[in-house]
């Protein structure tokens, strides 16, 4: 299953998610958020992890992240644009003909509050991913009822905004591992 984990700021914290056997790395573009990485910095994790794990740069909308684009491999976005590698993160349903790589269904956008999936996004297609709330004690629950193409986490793998706890992301890799 695909597992992405999202917020990360330093080299270190790469090399536990490639270690740990993570799918996937998110760094937050946006200056909206408390896991906000200068874009200086963004691109020199980006190099660091380029061929070692997908690399996701996350903000609200495309104008907060054009200078990162290039740089990662997946472009996640709470804005629907014609992208071949938009990660498109809604918690409404996709309307025909906005297509994407992966959809997040996120009602949270890091603040790591768990509500309920919806049934619908069962029924989508392609590379659906589900994040929000997730932690080690929920995800099984969750995988089972929905069986998605993936998860993604962030609040409860971390002991502060951006500072990861490699303990936590192992609990939560070994939970998904376990529920897959
Ligand atoms: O992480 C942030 O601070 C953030 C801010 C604004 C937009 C998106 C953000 N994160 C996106 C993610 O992919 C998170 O991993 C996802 O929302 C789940 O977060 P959490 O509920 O904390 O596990």
């Amino acid at each position: 299953m695909f597992v992405k984990v999202c917020g990360l700021t330093t080299e270190e914290q790469i090399d536990w998610a490639v270690d740990l056997g993570y799918s996937a790395i998110g760094v937050v573009g946006t200056p909206r958020s408390k896991r906000h990485c200068e874009h200086s910095r963004a691109r020199v994790l980006a190099d660091y992890a380029r061929g070692r794990i997908t690399t996701f740069v996350v903000a609200l909308d495309m104008a907060e992240v054009t200078d990162l684009v290039e740089h990662f491999d997946v472009v996640q976005l709470y804005q629907w644009v014609e992208l071949p590698n938009l990660a498109f993160c809604s918690s409404s349903e996709p309307s025909p003909g906005q297509e994407y790589e992966y959809f997040f269904y996120d009602a949270s956008a890091g603040s790591g509050n768990y509500s309920a999936f919806p049934d619908w996004v069962r029924e989508l297609p392609g590379q659906v991913v589900l994040a929000g709330g997730l932690n080690a004690e929920n995800v099984a629950g969750v995988i089972a009822d929905h069986r998605p193409f993936g998860v993604d986490v962030s609040s409860s793998v971390e002991s502060a905004p951006g500072v990861k706890s490699y303990e936590s992301m192992k609990r939560f890799k070994q939970a998904v591992r376990a529920a897959d």
